[in-house]
């Protein structure tokens, strides 16, 4: 896979009409970037193989937002990655805060997914990330050096594990850290990496990604690509952060 990531993130939207025209507009733009970027769609799982019917035959992938961290068994409501794999998807989101936050979802959970993941061929995206409390007393590095090194399995970068740095403060808030603290951050994640034999982990950056700040944060040296949320709802947004890789 060449180019920049751009990971689209549907969180808890997305009908069977409205993802079936979603999928597809994405599908049909995607051949105009497709010498920069890679597009994976992240929709709920109820229309997951909806949506990668749509996508099946192009270049544009299809990804889980969680798994659970059990193969399979008694546990009423979850997903397994091996039924995210046979609904079609190839990558799959773990560890993002909101589940950390809602579901209490520790690193040694995430690893534990992360190794699902693994188990069943998809390439896990794990995310990690400060809260502003955590940046405003100097904490941020520190908070994602302990998240990363407990949430990543052993085998992630041979199985193109990929990290997304997501600032919890910049999700969903329109506030993006500048340029030079996404840098920092992810300088600091490459060196972690790099230090376990793990140098050539995509790290995507996430957080009020949009087309007007796109160009400027895929630029930023060490930004492998972008987890978009809410911009990913939009097809001719989504494509425009696409077409802003370098
Ligand atoms: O959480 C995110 C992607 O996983 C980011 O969401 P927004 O792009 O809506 O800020």
């Amino acid at each position: 896979m060449a180019g920049a990531l751009i990971v689209g993130n549907w969180k808890m939207n997305g009908l069977s009409e409205t993802a079936r025209a979603l999928a597809r507009a994405v599908r049909d733009g995607a051949g105009t970037v497709a010498d920069r970027a890679c597009l994976v769609l992240c929709p709920p799982a109820t229309v997951l193989a909806l949506v990668a019917a749509e996508l099946n035959g192009s270049s544009v992938r299809a990804g889980g937002q969680d798994c659970h961290h059990k193969a399979e068994g008694p546990h009423t409501g979850d997903i397994s990655a091996a039924m995210l794999k046979d609904a079609g998807a190839s990558f799959v989101i773990l560890g993002h805060s909101e589940r950390r936050a809602d579901h209490g979802e520790t690193d040694a959970i995430v690893a534990a997914k992360a190794r699902m993941a693994l188990r069943f061929q998809l390439r896990p995206i794990v995310c990690v990330g400060e809260t502003l409390a955590e940046r405003d007393r100097g904490a941020a590095e520190a908070v994602v050096e302990t998240q990363l090194l407990g949430s990543l399995p052993e085998g992630f970068a041979e199985a193109q594990g990929i990290v997304a740095y997501e600032p919890v403060w910049a999700i969903g808030t329109g506030r993006t850290p500048t340029r030079d603290e996404i840098g920092a951050m992810h300088r600091h994640i490459r060196r972690l990496l790099a230090e376990r034999e793990m140098a050539a982990v995509p790290i995507l950056y996430g957080g009020s990604v949009k087309p007007a700040n796109a160009a400027e944060i895929l630029a930023v040296p060490d930004v492998g690509g972008v987890l978009v949320g809410g911009a990913s709802l939009i097809a001719r947004d989504f494509l425009a952060i696409a077409a802003a890789a370098p």
